[in-house]
């Protein structure tokens, strides 16, 4: 039995790779990410009492924190972009809105950092549940979709995506993340 959960998030990015596309200038989307869950061992519903393994608030509340947080209305850039050295001399507070990963902030690219960021959550809060599939949605007509399969390829991944916290670079040091008095969180 597998559980889905999809959530809505708004985002910006820009590619560089291709300097003739029109995707090097800044511009946003309005992103689709779903989720499968599963339980790892099948004999975990309660069959006859509360008929769940997990109630769906326990499964998707830290996730959703997580998009509702930190994803949602970020500033997507490849660790290179010199627009992130713009950010730190001249509006460092809105640093914790750029979400940043090796290479161009591809769907792909973001896909695999959030699917690593997603399993961080998940085994610090419901470690009895793997994510068999991820998704994003990036416009009505562009889906990618990852499987546990995908999780050992790809680039090497900044270390913000193995943390159960709200950070979305590494340019902050960890224990800001999640602060209350965080700026924007
Ligand atoms: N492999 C990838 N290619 C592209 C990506 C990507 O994430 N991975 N992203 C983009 C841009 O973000 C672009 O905004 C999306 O472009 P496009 O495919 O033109 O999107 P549309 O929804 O407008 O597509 P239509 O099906 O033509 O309506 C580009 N490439």
């Amino acid at each position: 039995m597998q559980i889905q959960f999809t959530r809505r998030f708004s985002m910006a990015h820009r590619l560089r790779a291709d300097r003739s596309s029109k995707c090097a200038t800044p511009h946003g989307h309005n992103e689709f990410v779903r989720v499968t869950l599963k339980a790892k061992s099948p004999d975990t519903v309660k069959w006859g009492q509360s008929n769940y393994a997990q109630s769906f608030d326990a499964l998707k509340r830290d996730w959703h924190r997580f998009v509702d947080d930190a994803l949602d209305h970020a500033f997507q850039l490849g660790a290179d972009d010199p627009l992130i050295g713009f950010f730190q001399a001249h509006e460092p507070d809105l640093l914790p809105r750029l979400l940043i990963i090796p290479g161009d902030p591809t769907t792909e690219g973001v896909a695999l950092a959030l699917y690593h960021k997603l399993n961080a959550i998940l085994s610090a809060n419901v470690p009895d549940f793997a994510c068999v599939r991820f998704e994003i949605e990036e416009t009505p007509t562009n889906t990618v979709i990852l499987t546990p399969d995908d999780l050992s390829h790809g680039p090497r991944l900044a270390d913000w995506c193995h943390r159960a916290d709200l950070s979305i670079n590494d340019l902050l040091p960890p224990d800001v993340w999640g602060r209350k008095d965080s700026p924007c969180l």
